[in-house]
């Protein structure tokens, strides 16, 4: 019989659909592969859903929700699982009376109302889920709201928060009870833990991004970290660092909540190692060609970001660190490529992308009369801007010319272009940019010009 329990771990999620795959078993997937977890799943309820509303639930047969969980545990085995939309006090009946028989460490998501505010449990099942499933839970993870409907208390401080975890925990024989801190007012989102007789605080940023599905992408990453052997305490680190992530970078989609983004996690590590490895290859080649009178007098750099959304800052942008410049009769990269080491042309690119996300990459060269010639003849689509035009709120502003630039000229042209230049100011040398989707396309743009 195959043994692959040593090198892969399984998560299972006991929780209802969402079509708009934002919430539900869609996010918890999601959720378990950014960690590197197999995910199992139970489906308690089919939703009609989008970021707007719940059109429609159909609910699964309770014996059919037994049969989903028996099925997996049976034959793959379960490290840790999870409950969402448990829909109706049969269903949680059944899954409590289940779940007894197992002992993997459990995760409850008491989702009782959706955040286009539908309900997803009935309210007869809040007593069901509060007296049968919550003494097996290992964590349970409300929000404000639900809390407050748990423990009968009213939540507006950490303080309060620290009572009601405490409260809930007591009364229902929960292992670990932690109120999340989306809805607490301040100006860090904290989340209060209280487990095994001690409190202890989550704290990150208040960010600004998309957030449905934010309480079942962060019990699901608990479950998966839980599921990987780490301490409790250690899974909920990890899984309020993800759950930050995948608010800011959500993906704008639909006319209401917009989802969280669980595999930020996976693919902003993944697209930095792509991005890292095809400027390198590329700064070599550019070393190879050589062009040495196309190095300015203030060296060259050349540039790589991170796709849109998780293109953001200098920091989110490759570049060569020290720059790129003559030496003697050759072109040397000064340093190594490294993200953050470009401040100026990562501000060029960021810009651009505004307009033309697929333009990832750049490189300036020396200006001259002749290169911008060259490179309307050979079909380039060129443009400028002019920084004695700059209006003096954007002078003002650290750091606002080159984006300012960069949009006056991709709006003079009308279209996408290939080279911008400007012709420089007082202690400003002038500078051509070649902008391409990536390094080898800039390469390409730079071989019509060296022809
Ligand atoms: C099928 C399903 N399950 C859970 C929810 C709740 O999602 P949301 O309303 O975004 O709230 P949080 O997951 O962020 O607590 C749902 N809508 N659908
Ligand atoms: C100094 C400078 N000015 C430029 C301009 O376009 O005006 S490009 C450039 C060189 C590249 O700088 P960095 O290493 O900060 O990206």
């Amino acid at each position: 019989m195959r043994d692959l329990r040593p090198y892969v771990k399984t998560a299972l999620t006991i929780a209802g659909s969402d079509s708009g795959g934002g919430a539900g078993v869609e996010a918890d997937l999601k959720t378990f592969s950014a960690f590197g977890v197999h995910g199992l799943v139970a489906v308690t309820a089919v939703t009609a859903q989008n970021t707007n509303s719940i059109i429609a639930v159909h609910e699964v047969p309770p014996e059919v929700v037994v049969k989903q969980i028996e099925a997996v545990a049976e034959d793959i085995g379960v490290d840790a699982a999870k409950t969402g939309m448990l829909s109706n006090a049969e269903i949680v009946r059944a899954v409590a009376r289940t779940l007894k028989r197992y002992d993997f460490p459990l995760v409850v998501d008491p989702v009782m109302v959706s955040k286009t505010g539908v309900t997803l449990l009935t309210e007869g099942a809040i007593g069901v889920l509060v007296d049968e499933l919550f003494p097996r839970a290992t964590l349970v993870t409300p929000n404000r709201f639900e809390a407050e409907k748990l423990s009968g208390m009213t939540i507006r401080t950490l303080e309060d928060a620290r009572r009601a975890a405490r409260a809930i925990a007591e009364e229902t024989g929960a292992e670990g009870v932690i109120i999340k801190g989306g809805h607490i007012e301040g100006g860090d989102a904290v989340d209060v833990l209280y487990y095994q007789g001690h409190f202890r605080e989550y704290r990150a940023p208040r960010v600004e991004g998309c957030t449905h599905g934010t309480g079942c992408s962060f019990s699901a990453a608990i479950t998966a970290n839980l599921a990987k052997g780490l301490s409790l305490e250690e899974a909920i680190s990890l899984a309020k660092e993800f759950i930050t992530l995948g608010i800011v970078t959500g993906h704008r989609i639909g006319h209401g909540h917009c989802p969280v983004n669980p595999i930020a996690w996976l693919e902003i590590p993944a697209e930095k190692w792509r991005v890292y490895e095809a400027l390198k290859k590329a700064v070599r080649e550019f070393e190879r060609m050589n062009p040495v009178a196309l190095i300015p007098e203030v060296g060259a750099n050349f540039v790589y970001a991170l796709p849109k959304p998780y293109a953001r800052d200098k920091k989110d942008v490759a570049g060569v660190k020290g720059r790129i410049v003559r030496y003697g009769r050759s072109v040397k990269a000064v340093g190594p490529v490294e993200f953050g080491a470009s401040d100026h042309l990562a501000r060029a690119v960021l810009r651009f992308m505004d307009f033309h996300p697929e333009v990832r990459s750049a490189l300036n060269l020396r200006y001259s009369e002749g290169l911008v010639e060259k490179a309307e003849k050979v079909g380039l689509v060129v443009s400028f801007y002019d920084r004695r035009e700059e209006p003096p709120e954007v002078k003002a502003r650290e750091g606002a010319t080159i984006p300012w630039g960069i949009e006056t000229a991709i709006r003079r042209a009308g279209r996408r272009p290939d080279l911008i230049y400007h012709l420089g100011d007082w202690g400003k040398e002038p500078m051509a940019i070649i902008f391409g989707e990536t390094p080898q396309d800039v390469l390409r743009k730079l071989s019509l010009l060296l022809k």
